[in-house]
């Protein structure tokens, strides 16, 4: 008998800030995982999410943008964490925002390793401005001019549009290997790093511009009972004064952010959970940073 073999490898998904990583990788998988904001730079840490179907299992490793705009020490720190993340892996998925090659796209593009093969997907194509296939293929044949590509795919992550196209062209560029983790893992970032994650992106989504710069995201208190999740999240802002921000007018924000990551997080970890979100002022922490400041990192 000839059996097709079964292939399994890792895929980095890169790009500068606010192509859309993130909304792709939570598309391809099925399932929040990453944080997603309007506001860009929002991935701080490498996500692995999960793709297994009976042929293979892909292995997505989420990147934190490059940091190009602003050269220093934490980005180039970041920077760092992108070319480790991309260290090892089998393809690099390259997502650009369709009609939109900057010079931004051009400095990723340029820190790729030589000999990884590189997929282009062009994201966003929902977009009015790429309706007309004519200019649409312009621009493909534009960025595709940049650089060696192994495959061009065009998508649009938020309306889960040809992902099933993306994930069969990528298919095929993964060695054959037996698949690395289980069929029902959908990532290897433990719940309670989830939990914090989603709230994280509340806060982000909500706060906006009044976000306080000094803010951190705690779990106190995570437990199982009677197949329920009970969480407990500290946010941690630098002066009382911050306090009223995260909070709102009668509570109304912190409300609105607690309920919305309860669903997120009754919908990933598929339970009923019990969530308590409150604000405490810690000013260790913001004393930390600027500790870094002034060593200048
Ligand atoms: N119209 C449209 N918008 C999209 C699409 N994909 C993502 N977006 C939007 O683009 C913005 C950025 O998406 P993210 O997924 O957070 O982008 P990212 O590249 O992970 O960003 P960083 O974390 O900053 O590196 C969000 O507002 C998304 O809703 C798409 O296919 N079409």
């Amino acid at each position: 008998m000839n059996e097709i073999a079964y292939r399994c490898g890792f895929v980095a998904i890169v790009g500068r800030p606010n192509v859309g990583k993130s909304t792709l990788m939570n598309h391809l998988i099925g399932q929040k995982i990453s944080i997603t904001s309007k506001k860009a730079q929002t991935t701080r840490h490498k996500i692995t999410g999960i793709y297994t179907d009976p042929a293979a299992q892909l292995v997505f490793v989420d990147t934190p943008g490059f940091q190009t705009n602003h050269r220093n020490a934490l980005n180039d720190r970041l920077n760092l964490n992108v070319t480790e993340a991309m260290g090892g892996v089998d393809v690099i998925v390259f997502v650009v925002e369709a009609m939109r090659f900057t010079d931004a796209d051009r400095t990723v593009l340029r820190q790729l390793p030589a000999h990884t093969p590189v997929m282009l997907v062009v994201n966003k194509i929902d977009k009015d401005k790429a309706k007309n296939k004519e200019a649409l293929q312009a621009f493909i044949d534009e960025v595709s001019a940049a650089s060696a590509f192994a495959g061009v795919e065009t998508v649009s992550a938020k309306h889960g549009l040809r992902m099933a196209n993306l994930i069969a062209a990528l298919k095929p560029m993964l060695p054959e290997s037996v698949p690395l983790y289980p069929d029902d893992m959908v990532t290897d970032k433990s719940s309670r790093f989830l939990a914090m994650e989603i709230v994280r992106e509340k806060l982000f989504r909500y706060l906006g511009e009044e976000l306080p710069y000094a803010l951190n995201v705690e779990v106190e208190q995570f437990k199982e009972e009677n197949g329920m999740y009970e969480i407990y999240i500290a946010v941690l802002v630098d002066k009382e004064n911050q306090k009223p921000i995260v909070i709102g007018k009668g509570g109304e924000k912190l409300k609105k952010i607690s309920t919305e990551a309860r669903l997120d997080m009754e919908k990933l970890f598929e339970r009923k959970v019990f969530l308590r979100v409150w604000v405490k002022v810690k000013s260790g922490w913001a004393d930390d940073v600027r500790f870094l400041n002034e060593l200048g990192l």
